[in-house]
């Protein structure tokens, strides 16, 4: 390993590591689920790393926090219940707070140290959960939605780091199940889907579970982040039966006007990218588009 700099290794992309540049480790500490590590990067800011994987950085986390969240809110009309699974760095929680219509906004992290370090390291990311909507519940995403009565919410986002680990289950079948149960008719799910380039084989099980499960609308769409392998990562787009929902046509814009004054302009998303980032190269479209 290089001195001075982090390299990102996992078995989930062998034979590659994107590394950035370490000026000071921040913190370090082991919770009950992972290895949690805050550096300062050379040329992206302040890094979050869980078991060894960079989950956020300063300079590029609005590519992911953005996307994840208004490619779902933004397709349907004024939704009002949103539930976010992990995202315990309350990045999710700032992007959903720029939507006025939403009245309750839940969410399940189930590493209490993530939303500790978040608050401490992050404070840009972790104002969201300054918004007085905000619901924190500390505990394992399958076992909360265990307990939500059917039809519940407008939008769920599934906001995790990768099927090593905590986050395995959150791939799974009978989770995907659970959100739709969640989910009012014409009910949004957004999931974290990894990336076209590393992992089409877990991306095409994905594909194949949601087409079961989600009889309104099944999608893929991307963005860039510099940071995470191979530069970019993906998101399922699904919806319930019900209200038909175009995700790549936004019917409820958002821009810089909206939302509290407490948090920072839009930096990545808008209306042209939303539509841009459903178009897949012909290799992901072959296996995605025809499951
Ligand atoms: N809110 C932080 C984003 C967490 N998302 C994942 C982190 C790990 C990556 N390999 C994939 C995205």
């Amino acid at each position: 390993v290089l001195p001075g700099w982090f390299s990102e290794i996992s078995p989930l992309w062998p034979g590659e590591a994107h590394s950035l540049k370490v000026e000071k480790i921040l913190f370090q500490g082991k919770s009950d689920y992972q290895n949690v590590m805050v550096f300062q990067s050379s040329t992206y800011g302040k890094v979050l790393v869980l078991d060894g994987v960079i989950q956020l950085t300063e300079r590029d986390e609005c590519a992911y926090q953005e996307m994840i969240t208004h490619l779902p809110l933004c397709s349907i009309p004024n939704p009002k219940k949103v539930l976010v699974i992990g995202g315990g760095d309350g990045g999710v929680l700032r992007e959903v707070s720029r939507h006025s219509s939403v009245e309750q906004i839940d969410i399940c992290e189930i590493d209490k140290m993530v939303v500790e370090v978040a608050k401490e390291f992050f404070p840009d990311v972790a104002v969201g959960y300054e918004d007085p909507r905000v619901n924190l519940h500390i505990g394992d995403g399958v076992a909360f939605l265990k307990n939500v009565p059917a039809g519940t919410y407008d939008a769920v986002i599934v906001d995790s780091s990768d099927p090593i680990g905590p986050a395995q289950e959150l791939f799974e079948k009978p989770f995907f199940e659970s959100i739709a149960r969640a989910l009012r008719p014409g009910g949004v799910v957004s999931t974290q889907a990894e990336s076209i380039w590393l992992h089409m084989h877990i991306i095409e099980e994905i594909v194949a579970n949601c087409r079961q499960i989600f009889k309104g609308s099944v999608n893929y769409a991307w963005t860039t982040v510099p940071t995470y392998p191979s530069g970019m990562i993906g998101f399922m787009l699904c919806s319930t039966e019900g209200p038909a929902v175009d995700f790549k046509n936004p019917i409820n814009p958002i821009d810089d006007e909206s939302g509290p004054k407490t948090i920072a302009p839009l930096k990545f998303y808008n209306s042209e990218i939303h539509q841009a980032s459903f178009c897949l190269p012909s290799f992901a479209k072959r296996v995605i588009e025809s499951k």
